[in-house]
């Protein structure tokens, strides 16, 4: 390997200690059963009203990509990306910083993100697919956050069978000081 400057070699070493000693909340195993059942709920529900696909970026990548190829009708798939973490475990105020190209009027309109936590980002977006006048909204999440600090008392997306605790989460998507979201499954730095 070559040679890193210390500031690199640094945070290198920092982010493999992370996930040595992360907590493993839940397995890649059980986001794939999630994510079987989520398709077969999404294909019941929507697999002959041609729908459009949003992912929001960056999290909802990883959910994104392995929900559609569990979907065997036809759709379209777009993006957007909304943002309100920006690598740091605080959400701050929403940065839109693309819009989706696809038009939403008229259509079945499907949003997929990683983690519902205080909902600020889904109940935003679910305005602006309402203004742009989409036919249905659906919303897909891998994970909801378990607490009462919800944006919109009450908010639940349509498709999520996953929890999590309290906890600042990454893998699957999801960031840690913008990295690991490569990681297969959903984890939590010990003891935080
Ligand atoms: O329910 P909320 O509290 O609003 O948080 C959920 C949002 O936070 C994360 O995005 P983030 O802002 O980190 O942007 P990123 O996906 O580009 O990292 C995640 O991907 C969700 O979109
Ligand atoms: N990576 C990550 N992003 C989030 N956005 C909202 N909550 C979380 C979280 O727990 N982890």
């Amino acid at each position: 390997m070559s040679r890193l400057d210390p500031e690199t070699h640094q945070s290198l070493t920092d982010m493999r200690e992370l996930m040595a000693n992360a907590d493993c909340l839940i397995s890649q195993e059980e986001v794939e059963r999630a994510l079987d059942r989520m398709a077969e709920e999404i294909t019941r529900d929507l697999g002959d009203k041609l729908p459009v696909f949003y992912c929001v970026m960056n999290g909802g990548l990883i959910t994104t990509g392995h929900l559609l190829t569990r979907l065997g009708f036809p759709l379209e798939v777009d993006y957007l990306h909304a943002t309100r973490y920006r690598g740091k475990t605080r959400g701050g105020e929403l940065f839109w910083r693309v819009s989706p190209e696809i038009p939403m009027a008229g259509r079945h309109v499907v949003i997929v993100d990683d983690i519902l936590d205080e909902g600020a980002t889904l109940a935003a977006i679910l305005d602006y697919c309402r203004e742009a006048g989409a036919d249905s909204v659906t919303t897909a999440v891998l994970v909801d956050k378990q607490h009462d600090r919800k944006a919109v008392p009450g908010l639940k997306a349509d498709y999520c069978s996953l929890e999590v605790a309290d906890r600042y989460v990454y893998g699957f998507g999801m960031d840690i000081k913008g990295y690991w979201r490569n990681a297969p499954g959903i984890f939590a730095p010990k003891g935080r």
